[in-house]
């Protein structure tokens, strides 16, 4: 391959030199285009405007804004042997189109004479490279690759990205301009016939998009399943040298299947199997589901492991970092990357209240001293729930009655939280049927005195008296006899009922939906 032939779009001379340099002196012979651009990503990045699909992947892999994947990177080696073919492709030349061609005006003899074209192979598409058909599951990154490769296509091709939908409503809507357009008054006696607006639209199309990529790409009904088999003849023919870039979740054998007429729409299946490169990518990640962290939400030391302990503290930080880096992910992404706010301020109806650790909209963190320690409002808790879509609790400490109006606190804000859908994760001296205690069972605020038992308290405390919380509201005696921290009625059963909500809020469904 010759230094010349290489046409990268921007470089001057000097950077072919550094070039040719490069290839002198890694004495590469025959290598592809898109492996001389992998090789020039030595060059200072000015130098080097062109960048391959590859090496457009190896940077977002890079900065993290993807996962490197090797079903992916298969398909990323297809697109470079696309983008090389695009680097020399030089398509045709457009020509425009003649409503007098349409109605008979050129099948006179002048006509016939001044408009005679040479009759071209329909099936003659020497020099336009394939393009490529890509399908697969859902989410497994086939828009990702596409709109990746979109953003490698050389300059000196036009080109247009659409949503397969969206192109659809554009050409029957620019269908019928067209015919209003072309109802010219030198179509004499064929005024006012129809006209086919198929080869202006394709000339329009072709000569904007030279490379035509289509996201998601159906067939549902039978209209554009007609105009379809049409217009894709015409740009893909080698008058309009469109190339075709289109993601689907189906093979092309299975567009349009049972679909009225589906015979008439074979050719156009045919067509775009013959056009294009079928691939599947057989990613099993679906990159929309990010697995959630394997630990429950809510995090205490397990028996005979002491709070204070160094073990029991990165366990802690560990459990908190996991869940703040999934509650953080924006939706629809992977990336690993957010935002971290420290003492970010909070105002709600003139009220201002500190945040100690937040990325804006998805999770925000306080120690359980700082969310109930303070003389906080229930509007205080529904501002938060609806400025957050997920909250990290930590350091719960064993709760006793002498610490009633931080629990009240935290139920108010439970409840703000649950009602909007909001998430939740914590750390905490126990878990939380066995973290409401007598002041006498407390050593400190973490620690229970030795020769108590939680799980004795738990059922000592759990006679078999009857009690309107379990006999009418259907909670567990446990929950019924840990309420009695509350002397109201109403207390009780919000008590009750918090605890209940935590319990739901700790499944699967609740934190992944
Ligand atoms: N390698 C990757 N690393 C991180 N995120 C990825 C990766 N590949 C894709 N994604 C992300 O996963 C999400 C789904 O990808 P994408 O929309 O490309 O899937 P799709 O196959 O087109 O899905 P559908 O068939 O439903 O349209 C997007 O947010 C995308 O950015």
């Amino acid at each position: 391959m010759s230094i010349a032939g290489l046409r990268l779009r921007g470089l001057q001379i000097d950077d072919y030199r550094k070039f040719a340099r490069l290839l002198y002196r890694t004495a590469i012979r025959n290598v592809s285009t898109s492996q001389v651009h992998d090789l020039a990503r030595d060059l200072p990045i000015k130098s080097v405007r062109a960048i391959t699909p590859l090496q457009e992947y190896d940077r977002l892999v890079g900065i993290k804004r993807l996962r490197d994947d090797p079903y992916q990177r298969g398909i990323i080696r297809s697109l470079g042997s696309l983008y090389d073919s695009l680097v020399q492709y030089r398509p045709p030349e457009i020509q425009v189109p003649d409503a007098l061609d349409q109605v008979g005006w050129k099948s006179s003899f002048l006509g016939r004479l001044m408009g005679f074209r040479i009759q071209k192979d329909e099936n003659d598409f020497s020099g336009i490279p394939k393009g490529i058909y890509l399908y697969g599951d859902v989410g497994c990154g086939k828009t990702m690759l596409m709109d990746l490769f979109y953003s490698t296509i050389p300059d000196h091709l036009s080109k247009k990205r659409i949503h397969f939908h969206q192109f659809m409503q554009y050409v029957h809507k620019r269908s019928h301009e067209i015919i209003k357009e072309q109802n010219l008054d030198e179509l004499g006696a064929a005024k006012g016939k129809d006209i086919d607006p198929i080869p202006f639209l394709a000339a329009e199309i072709a000569r904007g998009s030279r490379v035509l990529c289509f996201d998601e790409f159906q067939v549902t009904d039978v209209a554009d399943a007609m105009i379809l088999r049409r217009l894709l003849t015409t740009l893909l023919s080698r008058d309009h040298g469109v190339v075709l870039f289109a993601t689907s979740n189906r093979h092309p054998d299975e567009l349009y299947v049972n679909g009225v007429q589906r015979a008439s729409f074979i050719p156009c299946i045919e067509l775009i199997k013959n056009r294009t490169q079928v691939i599947f990518l057989n990613s099993p990640t679906d990159y929309r589901k990010i697995p959630r962290p394997s630990l429950t939400v809510y995090y205490y030391p397990e028996k005979g492991l002491k709070y204070s302990s160094e073990e029991c503290r990165r366990k802690r930080e560990n459990h908190i970092d996991q869940w703040y880096a999934y509650f953080a992910q924006r939706e629809n992404t992977t990336s690993t990357e957010h935002e971290v706010l420290t003492d970010f301020t909070l105002t709600t109806w003139g009220r201002r209240f500190a945040v100690p650790k937040c990325t804006p909209l998805c999770v925000a963190q306080f120690t359980f001293k700082q969310l109930c320690g303070q003389p906080l409002a229930a509007g205080d808790y529904l501002s938060l729930a609806s400025n957050f879509k997920a909250f990290i609790i930590t350091d719960i400490p064993y709760l006793s009655i002498y610490v009633r109006d931080e629990v009240r606190r935290f139920i108010t804000f439970l409840d703000a939280v649950y009602d909007t859908g909001g998430k939740l994760a914590t750390t905490g001296a126990a878990n939380f049927t066995s973290l409401f205690v007598e002041p006498e069972e407390l050593l400190n605020d973490f620690e229970l005195k030795n020769n108590l038992k939680e799980s004795e308290s738990v059922i000592e405390q759990a006679e078999e008296e009857e009690d309107s919380l379990v006999k009418h509201h259907g909670f567990s005696k446990e929950i019924a006899k840990k309420s009695q921290i509350f002397a109201l009625d109403e207390e009780r059963f919000a008590f009750a009922r918090a605890l209940s909500r935590l319990s739901q809020m700790s499944s699967a469904e609740w934190v992944e939906r």
